[in-house]
């Protein structure tokens, strides 16, 4: 399998090369040259597995021959096996129709887990042997960040600079990554929002004296590793739920694209998806593409899903280059005129492609926080913020009565204590795991957000590549 670039203009990758490398070296970001297929009988043979084989049936054609089966399962077996829960993302029944995806078990609480537990292990896998040393540079509205930091703290081959808004994180989401004193993990909290820090770091891909002197390397979405990783929740969910006799829908709560266009994987794959709603905060201008091929920028609101304050969204690149007939060409000059005007229109072709599979919607936080109230009382389910987002739109969504919908529970509660103590009046109690977090000791260096401040930060630390 090898990796092409979204801008089409790199040259096409091995996995491996496409892991390391994050980014596409003509700005764009890495698919599949084609997407693999598993046959009616190949889904329903995931029936009854564990999480960790169900990953490796979903994740082995993505691999190639840079992994073998036994290595794969192997790295399924220790990233999966951090969870606490058996079922690692289990599903929860809230009344006849809807459910939630619980997929915030892992160390840091969040679904990032899911992806970074594994690619943590790739990345040493990959390295073991050479004097390569990873320079990561990350964004993160919050959780992302600390799933990176818990994955790579600590590891050989490796440093992380990890750049957060300033107090646009909640404080749980905050110390799980101030509070991890690895020599190797710099946090790095900028005056700004996400947005900037996400075009800081693509900035620094992009900048060829940058990036010439580091290796740099992404965990963020951007990284088609991490996207992989998402795909084989879908199908765990969905062949409980009866697929593929029977489609199932879910939705979203959706910032930066990677969860939702992971679900889209699954659905060219052949998993049979009834439909992928993509739920969005104000921070609506996913709802706005989807719903009127309007995809600009405006300014990011702060709000009580903080994940979620996103109004770049960068992995819709990979939408419109798959629903674009995949000319790199036509995407690297649309992608151009966004980044110079923050505005685009989506063609025809777009919008009537995205129409088939996904429908979207904007949900305020009254619509949020009414959500929270609802699992409380009616399913005993204590919710976070931006599960209560999903939640909300998928109750209102416009889907026949017998499509089960599945929500994705992409955070704990407790990540965000005072927003639900506020909506439901319950205060829910960190996890063991993590129930001493403010009591430690947190360190970060606050930057003004220019590129000179943060790159300048980051050279003087950086390994310099041999
Ligand atoms: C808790 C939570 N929910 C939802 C999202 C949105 O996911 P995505 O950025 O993959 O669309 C994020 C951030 O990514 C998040 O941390
Ligand atoms: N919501 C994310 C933002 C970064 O998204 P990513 O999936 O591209 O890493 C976060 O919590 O950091």
């Amino acid at each position: 399998m090898r990796y092409i670039s979204t801008r089409g203009a790199a040259e096409p990758l091995d996995f491996r090369a496409a892991t390391l490398a994050g980014l596409a070296s003509d700005g764009g970001l890495y698919l599949p040259e084609y997407w693999p297929t598993l046959t009616q009988e190949e889904i329903s043979g995931l029936r009854g597995l564990s999480y960790a084989e169900t990953a490796v049936r979903i994740m082995l054609p993505f691999v190639g021959d840079t992994l073998t089966e036994a290595e794969l399962r192997a790295m399924c077996e220790a990233a999966y096996g951090r969870f606490s829960h058996a079922a690692v993302t289990p599903l929860v029944q809230l009344d006849q129709r809807h459910f939630l995806l619980e997929l915030f078990h892992g160390p840091t609480l969040a679904f990032k887990d899911v992806a970074l537990q594994f690619l943590g292990l790739l990345f040493e896998k990959f390295l073991a042997g050479t004097d390569q040393h990873l320079t990561i540079v990350g964004a993160t509205s919050g959780d992302t960040g600390s799933a990176a930091i818990d994955a790579l703290a600590g590891r050989e081959h490796v440093d992380v600079f990890m750049l957060h808004p300033v107090g646009r994180v909640s404080d749980v989401q905050r110390r799980q990554m101030t509070t991890v004193l690895a020599p190797n993990i710099h946090n790095i909290a900028i005056h700004g929002d996400f947005d900037q820090a996400q075009a800081l770091v693509k900035a620094m891909f992009n900048d060829a004296a940058f990036a010439g002197r580091f290796t740099l390397s992404a965990v963020n979405s951007i990284n088609w590793a991490r996207l992989m990783a998402q795909v084989v929740y879908y199908f765990y969910a969905a062949v409980r739920l009866g697929a593929p006799e029977r489609a199932v829908a879910f939705s979203v709560p959706t910032g930066n694209f990677g969860d939702v266009f992971a679900g889209y994987v699954a659905a060219q794959m052949g998993l049979p998806v009834a439909k992928l709603i993509v739920a969005t905060n104000v921070n609506d201008i996913l709802h706005r593409a989807l719903s009127a091929g309007d995809y600009s920028a405006g300014t990011v609101t702060p709000t009580a899903a903080p994940s979620m304050d996103i109004q770049v969204s960068s992995n819709f690149e990979r939408l419109l280059f798959d629903l674009g007939w995949r000319d790199g060409g036509a995407i690297a000059e649309q992608m151009r005129g966004f980044e110079t005007t923050k505005a685009m229109r989506l063609t025809n072709a777009q919008s009537e492609g995205a129409a088939a599979l996904f429908a979207s919607d904007r949900v305020e936080p009254g619509d949020m926080a009414e959500a929270m109230r609802w699992a409380c009382a009616e399913a005993g389910q204590v919710i976070d913020p931006h599960t209560a987002i999903g939640l909300a739109a998928a109750r209102r969504a416009d889907l026949p009565a017998d499509v089960p919908v599945v929500t994705l529970a992409t955070a704990h509660a407790a990540k965000f204590g005072d927003a639900v103590e506020r909506a439901t009046g319950v205060r829910p109690a960190l996890p063991g795991r993590v129930g001493d977090l403010f009591d430690r000791e947190e360190r970060y260096t606050t930057l003004d957000g220019s590129f000179a401040a943060v790159s300048g930060f980051i050279a003087e630390r950086a390994m310099p590549r041999g």
